[in-house]
């Protein structure tokens, strides 16, 4: 087994287990220059920017677009020190549904800064007039705005910090606004801001949080980075697994790489982007990314069928004792719930999207979901609910209660969730709920029993929903059989009432 390395690189394939399907970096990485920040580098992003971008750096493409990945929160030290020890390179394997392993090392991260060692270093190198695209993946609460106001919230203690005279910047906000202030002041173009997070209109949202924190810091600089500086929204799809130790032995016994955080997925992959790049960007169409003027359906297509489907299958099917999403997808009832939610609630809502044939993407993507070597866990679907139900599922919701569509299955998945909030499985086993608003939920959960809406008054995740009555009497009855009969049942009775057909 080969440590990974820059120095190993070259031995890597010579030296892997027969049969092995491995390639490597074989471009020279010295002469690569930065061009990119990335704030969040976590597995997604690991998966698909940066291998888009070791793509074209493959093919002599891309060398002044190399990316500085940054870790914005002390947690990220993990990531700083595995990266650190292997010259910023890392194993992507892929896995196939019929068992396959492919697996490349990807070369296109050559720096890794984390903000709270050395804020300044992030800084400078953010304002440096080579770094043209500052991108993220901070998850869908890293934006900081309300699910209900659609507000930047200026009270929360980060950003209150770093809004205070002479504060040191920590937050995503308080540094990419401050290495802005900097290019302006040293009459450097900024640089354009890429969100890459499962959020509707992620570039408008980017847009809203920056502008809004700048602001409250420094009107003239609001001014400018609204005039100036663009914020191009993407639809991004890779499904992207949380990394286990038996990854990490996989990555050993298979491929010979003693690698200390390789990045396991799903062989699809899907980039549209939209084309607003003032001061340049990669050849993305090269390798494959959609560029186009409107990402919006794009983006709609895949928050509302894929991202809420997820959500359609995790609580049911954990409250049901599975632990993995290909567990729960792979059964013809949870199947048929999934494409009943598609079909009847998702699609309605969305407008033709160019070059997509609906029907194919909602058959894939229950085959992508029953893919078992990708073990997605249900727990990772489970997290942080109540960043996710308000951005993906509950526009559906709205949509439909204001044009008197259905809501059934919608009302089942939120159900679902405040059961599993009850923080208790159907057969006694404990649940770690991990949300931000975990302790407020799981109160709540615990109240439903005899107050059946008691949840579902949270108006901060849910706005006004308790006050429609179609939905509270749907919601109301998925949540008593979900306590009378079980997650099973419950989708059972829909799927029969509502005439599922076959999800493939
Ligand atoms: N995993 C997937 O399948 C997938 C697919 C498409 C899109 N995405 C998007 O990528 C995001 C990250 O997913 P991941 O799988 O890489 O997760 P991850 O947990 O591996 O990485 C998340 C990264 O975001 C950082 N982060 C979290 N909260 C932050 C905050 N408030 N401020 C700054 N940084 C913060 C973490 O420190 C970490 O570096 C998702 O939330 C989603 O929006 C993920
Ligand atoms: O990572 P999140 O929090 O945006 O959402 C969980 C999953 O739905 C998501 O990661 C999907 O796997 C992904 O969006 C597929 O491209």
């Amino acid at each position: 087994m080969t440590a990974l390395s820059e120095k190993t690189l070259d031995g890597l394939v010579g030296s892997a287990p027969r049969g092995a399907d491995l390639t490597v970096p074989t471009y020279d990485r010295s002469g690569l220059t930065t061009g990119i920040v990335h704030l969040g580098v976590g597995g997604f992003h690991r998966a698909h920017q940066a291998m888009y971008l070791d793509r074209l750096m493959a093919d002599g493409k891309a060398r002044d677009w190399a990316i500085c990945g940054v870790g914005v929160l002390p947690g990220d030290a993990r990531m700083r020190d595995a990266l650190a020890a292997q010259d910023g390179l890392y194993t992507l394997v892929l896995k196939h549904p019929d068992g396959t392993l492919r697996a490349r090392v990807i070369g296109s991260i050559t720096e890794y800064l984390l903000a709270p060692d050395d804020p300044e270093a992030v800084l400078e190198k953010m304002a440096s007039p080579a770094v043209r695209i500052v991108s993220l993946t901070v998850t869908e609460g890293g934006y900081n705005i309300h699910h209900v106001t659609g507000e930047f919230d200026l009270t929360d203690p980060g950003v209150a910090a770093d809004l205070a005279d002479g504060a040191v910047p920590a937050t995503t906000f308080g540094l990419v606004t401050e290495a802005l202030r900097r290019r302006r002041d040293r009459g450097v173009p900024p640089f354009t801001v890429m969100s890459c997070d499962n959020i509707q209109g992620n570039g408008e949202v980017a847009r809203r949080a920056f502008t809004t924190f700048a602001r409250a810091k420094d009107a003239d600089l609001a001014d400018w980075i609204e005039a100036d500086v663009a914020f191009p929204s993407s639809m991004v799809d890779r499904i992207t697994p949380v990394t286990t130790d038996a990854d990490r032995a996989m990555v050993a016994e298979r491929f010979g790489i003693d690698d200390a955080w390789p990045v396991v997925a799903e062989p699809f992959e899907q980039w549209a982007l939209e084309d607003t790049f003032p001061t340049g960007r990669p050849p993305f169409e090269d390798a494959g990314v959609q560029v186009v003027s409107d990402v919006e359906p794009y983006e709609l297509m895949k928050l509302r069928l894929l991202n809420a489907s997820h959500q359609a299958l995790c609580y049911v099917g954990y409250l049901a004792g599975h632990r993995y999403a290909h567990e729960v997808a792979g059964q013809d009832v949870f199947a048929r719930f999934l494409r009943g939610y598609m079909d009847r609630e998702g699609t309605p809502t969305l407008e033709p999207v160019p070059g997509i044939d609906l029907d194919a993407y909602k058959a894939t993507l229950v085959e992508r979901f029953a893919n078992p070597h990708v073990a997605d866990t249900l727990a990772r679907l489970c997290a942080e609910s109540s960043d996710r139900i308000p951005k993906w599922l509950l526009p559906v919701v709205r949509h439909h209660l204001e044009h008197g569509g259905p809501i059934e299955h919608a009302a089942l998945v939120v159900a679902s969730w405040a059961r599993y909030d009850e923080g208790v499985d159907e057969a006694g086993e404990p649940i770690e709920i991990v949300d931000r608003l975990a302790d407020r939920l799981h109160q709540a959960a615990l109240a439903q029993r005899d107050d059946p809406l008691a949840f579902l008054r949270d108006r901060e995740v849910f706005g006004d929903l308790v006050d429609d009555e179609r939905f509270t009497a749907a919601y109301a009855a998925a949540l008593a059989s979900l306590h009378e009969r079980g997650a099973r049942a419950t989708v059972e009775d829909l799927v029969a009432r509502t005439g599922g057909q076959s999800a493939r």
